[in-house]
């Protein structure tokens, strides 16, 4: 418990702060503090009852809310018992932050009552004791569904280029308030040159602007299961108001609808209401409109009936500055210019390939404590250099698991938890994680709209099994050994 003023010149709630970071440092890992606990910070003054944390975006705050709300209000309890709320806030570059107050449990109070106001943002329960009274239906934001937006992939960190500028600029220009100018906006291009960053982008711009907007991200995959499950369920009326009341629809990959003729025809009638009521549309894929072979005509006119830009394969300027921007983000690492180049030059397959290949380097140099130069770059990046390593993805993974385990496919993102469904995603995801060079989140997003710590969980699950179960380490070789050939 914490007593008082000290000569850190920090309030009792900003050393019980300090605390509770470090403890969340040891307990969450450093690699899920780093990227969604680290940038949470104490919101000051503080009464020394009612705690204000404040995150850098909608998306971490929803994220900490669900995984933490609750674990936050106990640890400021423990070190001071009278704080009697946390609520954490989004506090982005425009006022009026969104807020959720979780109160501290009286000693006896239902901890269960506490979960289920976690998941439900801008309750204040510290006004209304659990449980809580429904809010009136005039006031804002709650029944807002928050867009699952990657934090990194803004405008401000998308570094323009002739290879890229139309969509970009059809980018900006749709993710505009005002009269929609044009939609859908239709971005293809090939894999890792920046699609969905652009979408993420066009989401983060609109919502910025008008932050009570209704903004969904999902890609064609995760639009065929919601729809699967919601006719098994038969209830599709939910599932129909969710997509067709957008502002702004965001749908990646569509090739995925490719041949999947139920999912295709609500495709088309979701599309077709969101640009009669004049909202706006953006869809990505790997390919141009004509060149979707198993998509319907009538929804390739739709795409055609609007802005079709590409991103073109990346020029050696692009990778070069796109490597100095993250480098920038790097401070501690120090690396030279003749191993950017070597990089920007040898890596032009994808920009993810490009960052990939940077982040391998960078950590590990940091692992062995080798300084970097160019004949050390040259032996951690080997085999990508030479271009031996073939590049497998996540589909192809999908695919082979769900032949190799005799599941469907859809299984693999869907949310059924049998384990002869669970222990093979478990193992997709591990195979993504290990072969391929997709983030977290990414490989969360193929698998259903799951999130990073699923992944997490299913990659340490497997490296664990793969000691202790004979049979998982022998699917897992024989996996690898198949995705390698
Ligand atoms: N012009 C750019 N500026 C900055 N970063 C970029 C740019 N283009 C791509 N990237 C980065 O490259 C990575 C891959 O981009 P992204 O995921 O958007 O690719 P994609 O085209 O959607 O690929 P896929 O079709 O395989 O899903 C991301 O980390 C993204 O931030």
């Amino acid at each position: 418990m914490l007593h008082g003023g000290d000569q850190t010149g920090l309030s009792d709630t900003g050393r019980a702060w300090a605390r509770v970071r470090a403890n969340l440092r040891l307990s969450a890992g450093a690699r899920l503090f780093d990227q969604w606990l680290a940038p949470m910070s104490l919101v000051e003054p503080c009464d020394g009852e009612d705690v204000r944390l404040a995150l850098p975006s909608a998306f971490m705050t929803d994220w900490v809310r669900n995984h933490y709300a609750e674990r936050l209000v106990h640890e400021f309890r423990a070190l001071l018992p009278r704080v009697r709320s946390v609520a954490i806030e989004t506090r982005r570059a425009t006022p009026a932050p969104e807020v959720m107050t979780i109160a501290a449990p009286a000693p006896a109070q239902r901890p269960a009552a506490l979960a289920g106001a976690a998941a439900t943002p801008l309750l204040d329960l510290a006004a209304a004791p659990v449980p809580a009274a429904p809010r009136a239906a005039s006031e804002p934001v709650l029944h807002i569904e928050r867009p699952q937006l990657d934090p990194r992939y803004t405008f401000e960190r998308f570094v323009a280029d002739p290879s890229n500028r139309v969509a970009l600029n059809a980018a900006r220009a749709l993710a505009e308030p005002g009269p929609v100018r044009f939609s859908p906006l239709f971005i293809h291009g090939g894999t890792g040159q920046g699609k969905s960053h652009l979408m993420h982008a066009i989401g983060h711009a609109f919502l910025e602007a008008r932050p009570d907007a209704r903004v969904l991200c999902m890609s064609a995959e995760r639009f065929m299961f919601d729809f699967v499950a919601a006719m098994r369920a038969r209830d599709t009326h939910a599932f129909k108001s969710r997509l067709r009341g957008c502002d702004l629809l965001l749908i990646d990959d569509l090739q995925f609808i490719a041949g999947k003729d139920a999912t295709q025809e609500e495709f088309f009638h979701t599309i077709n209401e969101i640009m009669a009521a004049g909202k706006r549309l953006v869809i990505s894929a790997d390919r141009a409109p004509q060149a979707l072979d198993g998509v319907e005509s009538r929804i390739l006119g739709r795409m055609s009936a609007g802005l079709v830009a590409d991103v073109k394969g990346s020029t050696l300027e692009l990778r070069r500055a796109v490597l100095a921007q993250r480098l920038a983000e790097l401070p501690d690492a120090i690396v030279p210019e003749d191993v950017v180049d070597m990089i920007a030059c040898r890596i032009a397959s994808s920009i993810r390939e490009v960052e990939g290949a940077l982040n391998r380097v960078v950590a590990y140099a940091s692992l062995t404590g080798e300084v970097i130069d160019l004949g050390f770059a040259q032996s951690v990046l080997g085999d990508t250099l030479r271009g031996v390593q073939r590049r497998v993805t996540i589909d192809e993974i999908q695919k082979l698991v769900s032949e190799h385990f005799e599941i469907k496919q859809i299984d693999l993102v869907s949310a059924r938890r049998a384990r002869a469904v669970a222990r093979p995603r478990q193992i997709a995801m591990y195979l993504a994680k290990r072969m391929t060079t997709r983030s977290l989140p990414e490989i969360g997003r193929k698998f259903g709209g799951r999130d990073h710590s699923t992944v997490i969980h299913a990659v340490r699950r497997i490296e664990e099994l793969r000691d202790t179960d004979r049979d998982v380490d022998g699917a897992v070789r024989t996996l690898i050994h198949q995705l390698e050939a």
